[in-house]
């Protein structure tokens, strides 16, 4: 079966000249769909650049990226941007949220964006489906850090998109409360299909992922069906101190 994301010879090199650094060098990934992805790596790997470019956010040198059958490389920036608004949720270590608007504005938000008049039933269940049906009317200093990372993952899925990508969603965490959104991760994959492709430094939270997938030098170093913690970091550790080959 074709992946719903398939990643074939990515290149992209930041800057020029002498300076230029191979942020991803010829890196072919497929992701199929309804699965959880755990992208790890030392700092620097390219694993940020990865999702940038997968959610059409950066643009490759060379190479094709493919979403549900659609090119990025062929589209237009129209199309682009069109694109990351239907197709793609995106979540941040630091929730990103607006604070001026309450719950229930940040989760209508994207649909306010595409122009479409939100359904107050619709926010409303992809409040409850994240827990914090209660919470809609609260703004984001009025909520936990747990909580504000829950509305930001209903505010990316609320237009239900192909893949969900999330770069450190439980940085900013205590343990228990990322467990919680890793927990509601989990779900949305095993219940709904979502796709997640999910950037982490954390084994713990590499765990729940059905695969971890390990860059070194913008390349695959390694990659692994579900993996128990210790596992995962026994594996970082051997990564990330063997030496690199060019
Ligand atoms: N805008 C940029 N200009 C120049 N170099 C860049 C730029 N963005 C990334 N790089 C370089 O590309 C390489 C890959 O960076 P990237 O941010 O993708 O790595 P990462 O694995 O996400 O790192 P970290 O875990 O530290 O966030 C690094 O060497 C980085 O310094």
């Amino acid at each position: 079966m074709e992946p719903l994301l398939d990643l074939r010879g990515v290149r992209r090199r930041h800057g020029r000249g002498a300076a230029a650094v191979t942020a991803l060098d010829a890196l072919t990934l497929g992701f199929g769909a309804g699965t959880f992805t755990a992208v790890m790596g030392p700092s620097g790997s390219g694993k940020s650049t990865l999702l940038q470019c997968a959610a059409g956010l950066d643009k490759p040198d060379a190479g094709t990226i493919t979403l549900d059958g659609v090119e990025l490389t062929t589209l237009s920036e129209t199309e682009l941007t069109l694109l990351r608004r239907d197709r793609i949720g995106f979540v941040f270590q630091s929730f990103n949220l607006l604070p001026s608007l309450t719950a229930e504005q940040n989760v209508a938000l994207p649909l306010r964006l595409g122009g479409r008049r939100p359904g107050r039933r619709q926010v409303r269940d992809m409040l409850a489906a994240v827990g914090l049906a209660e919470r809609g009317g609260h703004r984001p200093a009025q909520l936990s850090g747990g909580q504000q990372q829950r509305i930001a993952i209903a505010r990316a899925l609320i237009t239900r998109p192909a893949v969900l990508f999330a770069d450190e969603p439980t940085g900013a965490l205590d343990s228990s409360t990322g467990r919680g959104v890793l927990d509601l991760m989990r779900d949305m994959v095993d219940r709904h299909g979502q796709t997640i492709v999910m950037v982490t430094h954390d084994p713990v939270a590499a765990s729940r992922a059905d695969r971890v997938v390990f860059l070194v030098d913008g390349r695959v170093a390694a990659d692994h069906p579900a993996m128990p913690a210790p596992a995962v970091a026994d594996l970082m550790t051997g990564l990330e101190s063997a030496p690199a080959v060019r």
